[in-house]
């Protein structure tokens, strides 16, 4: 029997998952605040206070560390690859730790993997379907201007998760089908899925997109321009506008949906506006990747978090029932999909990809 420890660490939370074979025998999300983490310069930063948390849990849980075959992290911000299994390599480790590496809490998956595998005897550290799985397709890739091109950042790991089990649900495969799977957490992200290939997506960390709890996503340029070179924010700073400090935390002051939604529904109009503004832009997202698929959508998929929430949900399907079905996928399905895609390494049932 193998014990595989999935750890995922997110932008406004930690989550970590304990399997046996294919069995799930734990979890945990630990939620993070944004006055917590605004403690921390840089996520990078925050490796030790992430990781000490995870072994603190699984010592209140009575979990032996040194019993884990396999360690595997939800993937960050490296360089664009297929989807798959990779095992954390010396070039991985180089790329997440580089000077000028772009910040995301899922970098820390990899790290802390290998952390905690290092100190075990043959113990893998693995990562899957990390963020930037890119199979845009070329076209996508354009932005508008020669200077910058639009790149693939998402939830890779839940949709493809979601989407596979969506597939099987319906008795079809998920290379048969095009769905529209719209990922609602710490960030928002939008993918179209041709026949299995996620041929466009929003960079939902500080590209485009719909704005989320901590992240603006597409902004007015003109106005953003103006901001920059205003001398008053210096470059970190007007990072952080964007991400970590945007969304609901830079209208309302929390990171938190369900603080959000909970306001609303008391009757505060301004949380009910961001709500739904949040809801109306995922909503426009959703049919511009209609237009992606030219309308011939099999399903709409809204998952992540903040699908927990049945007023979001409704409005968003409010408007967008008119393209296809909905099919809401509450939370996410990445601590299974990280777990059994390491049982798939360690069985040899699956190609372990090398990164380079
Ligand atoms: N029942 C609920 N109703 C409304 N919002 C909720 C509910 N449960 C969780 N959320 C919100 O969902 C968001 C977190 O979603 P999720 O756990 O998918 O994100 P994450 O893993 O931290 O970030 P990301 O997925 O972007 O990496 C938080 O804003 C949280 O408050
Ligand atoms: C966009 C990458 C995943 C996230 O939002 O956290």
């Amino acid at each position: 029997m193998y014990k595989i420890l999935a750890i995922n660490p997110g932008s406004t939370s930690t989550k970590i998952a304990i399997y046996h074979d294919d069995k799930e025998q734990f979890v945990k999300n630990i939620h993070h605040s944004n006055e917590e983490l605004a403690k921390f310069k840089r996520i990078s930063n925050q490796f030790s206070f992430r990781k000490e948390i995870i072994l603190k849990e699984l010592a209140h849980a009575g979990v032996d560390v040194k019993s884990f075959k396999a360690i595997v992290g939800r993937g960050g911000l490296i360089k664009p690859i297929s989807s798959g299994v990779y095992e954390v390599n010396d070039a991985m480790v180089k790329d997440l730790t580089r000077v000028g590496v772009k910040e995301h809490a899922s970098n820390l998956g990899a790290l802390i993997a290998m952390d905690i595998a290092n100190n075990i005897d043959n113990a893998k550290a693995y990562i899957a379907d990390p963020v930037v799985v890119d199979e845009l397709q070329e076209i996508a890739r354009i932005s508008g201007h020669v200077y910058f091109e639009r790149i693939s950042i998402f939830h890779a790991l839940n949709h493809k998760a979601v989407g596979r089990a969506y597939a099987k649900k319906i008795n079809k495969k998920y290379e048969d089908l095009n769905l529209i799977i719209a990922h609602m957490g710490g960030g928002v992200t939008v993918g179209a899925h041709k026949r299995g290939r996620v041929i466009d997506v929003n960079n939902g960390l500080d590209g485009d997109g719909p704005f989320s709890p901590e992240r603006s996503g597409g902004l007015p340029t003109g106005s953003l321009v103006q901001l920059c070179y205003s001398g008053e924010l210096t470059i970190e700073q007007m990072q952080k506008q964007l991400v970590g400090e945007g969304g609901f935390v830079s209208y309302l002051g929390t990171n938190s949906g369900l603080e959000v939604e909970n306001r609303a529904l008391d009757g505060d109009s301004e949380a009910m506006l961001i709500f739904e503004a949040m809801g109306y832009q995922t909503a426009k997202e959703i049919g511009a990747m209609s237009a992606v698929l030219k309308g011939d959508v099999d399903a709409i998929i809204i998952t992540g978090g903040l699908a927990y929430s049945k007023h979001l949900t409704k409005f968003i399907e409010e408007h967008v029932s008119h393209i296809s079905k909905v099919h809401v996928e509450p939370g996410e399905d990445e601590m299974s999909a990280l777990a059994l895609n390491g049982l798939a390494a360690l069985k040899n049932e699956v190609e372990t990809k090398v990164y380079s």
